[in-house]
């Protein structure tokens, strides 16, 4: 297993477009960016927030598949989730971060991202996402994945850790520790990935960022 070498970001910087710079690059490049502290620290405060204020019941749990095949598969997924709509100050604090860095990238890129969905999860003890893309070619237009964690103290053995397939063999594979602030970017189609199950309670955000194809106007999958 080889780790390829990762940018740290102090999350203090509050330096945006440095950061950005630093995800174009890596997408151009690898396809895919690990940015350990780099979610704005007054981000990951509110969200965090809003977090402790939210009920468990706002929280669903998470299905898997397309539309008309879409199904609450326990084998292939076991978190909650609740879709992030902007109604909450820190949602749209996330909301408008996210617009900022899909903007950037369209600059940079000319990935041509339309719009974009995204959901807070929560995996409780021992909850897990098996190995999964998030599009499939030529079937989706979710076209970018961002993940960003949300939890504080993460230790090595609490495991939960994002493994990323880099190559098609699956032989080389990167770990992602789901600390607070850690941001994730990657192609939707090309990164086969899983959620290893947890020792505690693990937080997240997952979002796509997706292109205007001629079925935009289905809701596709967000559910
Ligand atoms: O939380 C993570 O590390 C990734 C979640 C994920 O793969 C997904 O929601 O599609
Ligand atoms: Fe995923």
């Amino acid at each position: 297993m080889t780790a390829p070498d990762i940018l740290a970001f102090s999350p203090d910087s509050g330096d945006d477009e440095l950061l950005f710079q630093h995800i174009a690059r890596d997408l151009r490049e690898r396809g895919y960016a690990i940015c350990p502290g780099a979610l704005p620290l007054s981000l990951s405060e509110a969200l965090l927030g809003h977090l402790d204020t939210m009920p468990g019941s706002r929280f669903a749990r998470a299905g898997v598949g397309r539309e008309g095949e879409h199904t609450h598969n326990r084998f292939v997924r076991s978190d909650e989730i609740c879709w992030i709509t902007g109604e909450s100050p820190a949602g749209q604090a996330w909301l408008d971060w996210s617009a900022r860095l899909q903007q950037f990238l369209n600059r940079q890129l000319l990935l041509g991202l339309f719009s974009f969905e995204s959901h807070f999860a929560h995996y409780g003890p021992g909850d897990f996402y098996r190995k999964h893309l998030d599009a499939f070619r030529g079937e989706t237009n979710r076209v970018l994945s961002l993940v960003a964690y949300l939890n504080r103290g993460w230790q090595p053995d609490d495991g939960g850790e994002l493994l990323m397939y880099l190559d098609e063999s699956g032989e080389q594979t990167l770990k992602v520790v789901p600390a607070l602030g850690t941001l994730v970017v990657f192609l939707s189609e090309e990164f086969p990935h899983e959620v290893l199950p947890a020792q505690r309670d693990r937080h997240s955000i997952a979002g796509w960022f997706r292109v205007n194809t001629s079925t935009a106007e289905r809701v596709d999958p967000p559910r």
